[in-house]
């Protein structure tokens, strides 16, 4: 691994790293907040999903993140949305291929060999993270939008991975909207029934563990209607007894005006969940 960037923030450090990842093939670049706590002894780790369009950037200069995890001593590690470089193929438009891995396994050609993202974040992002910082085993996951919807997805698929799972404007019924069903159309292929094991909506109703799921969405979020739906969610988990705690945000957008403006309430909620 080498470090490519750090600042001072917050009495800890604004790092990223660049590393080459064996799951995507590719050499990847990762946000990673160490706060001031990391320097006595290992910290419970927030691993933070982008939306589409965004690399490890958008995250660690945008949401105001730093001050809360360096207040409850939590790391962050916001990875790239995508595989990217040399030989990783794109596809149309700024909703498929780079920035847009939307967390599956692709089991399609081209995308089966690079696009990844469920393995590289479950598995091998953990394990580096966990051999090279002061890192303990204990994780927390959020995202925004295609990362929320990344989030909910990863938690639910690998119980016992997540001591806590939150999301803002996520999208949880990819295979019902356009976003995700032209994604999924690519990544898994025209069969529906193998869209479900990464919707978080259809997750929710076979979950062996029911970890609460916390989402914040903006009412004034231009994406609502068409692309997030948050009401397909409450449905799901109301016919599946899943706790949910869904909130609505009168005037907030889709942008990071918004995530800065909750980040730190879902980072003392995660430092909770992270301490017991
Ligand atoms: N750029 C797209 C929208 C993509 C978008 O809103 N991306 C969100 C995540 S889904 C984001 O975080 N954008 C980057 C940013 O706000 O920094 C468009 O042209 O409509």
């Amino acid at each position: 691994m080498q470090r490519i960037e750090r600042h001072a923030c917050f009495g800890g450090w604004q790092e990223v790293w660049r590393h080459e990842s064996a799951t995507l093939g590719c050499a990847m670049n990762v946000g990673v907040y160490l706060p001031p706590q990391a320097a006595d002894g290992p910290c419970p780790v927030l691993y933070w999903l982008s939306g589409l369009t965004c690399t490890e950037q958008n995250f660690i200069t945008k949401a105001g993140a730093q001050r809360y995890a360096a207040e409850h001593g939590l790391i962050l590690v916001a990875p790239d949305t995508s595989p990217r470089g040399d030989g990783v193929p794109d596809g149309e438009g700024y909703d498929l291929g780079l920035g847009a891995g939307f967390y599956v396994n692709a089991t399609r050609a081209p995308w089966a060999t690079h696009y990844r993202m469920h393995d590289y974040v479950v598995d091998e992002l953990p394990t580096l993270v966990e051999a090279h910082f002061p890192a303990n085993a204990a994780r927390a996951i959020s995202g925004h939008s295609m990362g929320g919807h990344g989030a909910l997805v990863l938690a639910l698929r690998n119980p016992g991975r997540y001591r806590s799972v939150s999301a803002f404007a996520p999208i949880v019924a990819p295979s019902q909207v356009p976003w995700g069903r032209k994604a999924f159309t690519a990544y898994l292929g025209p069969d529906e029934s193998a869209w479900r094991e990464w919707d978080a909506c259809a997750l929710v109703a076979n979950a062996t563990e029911r970890l609460p799921l916390r989402v914040d969405q903006g009412e004034a979020d231009d994406f609502l209607r068409e692309q997030l739906q948050p009401w397909r969610l409450q449905e799901a988990c109301s016919a599946a007894d899943h706790p949910l705690q869904l909130a609505l945000h009168a005037g907030s957008d889709h942008s990071y005006y918004f995530i800065a403006s909750l980040i730190g309430t879902h980072i003392a909620w995660h430092a909770h969940a992270l301490r017991d």
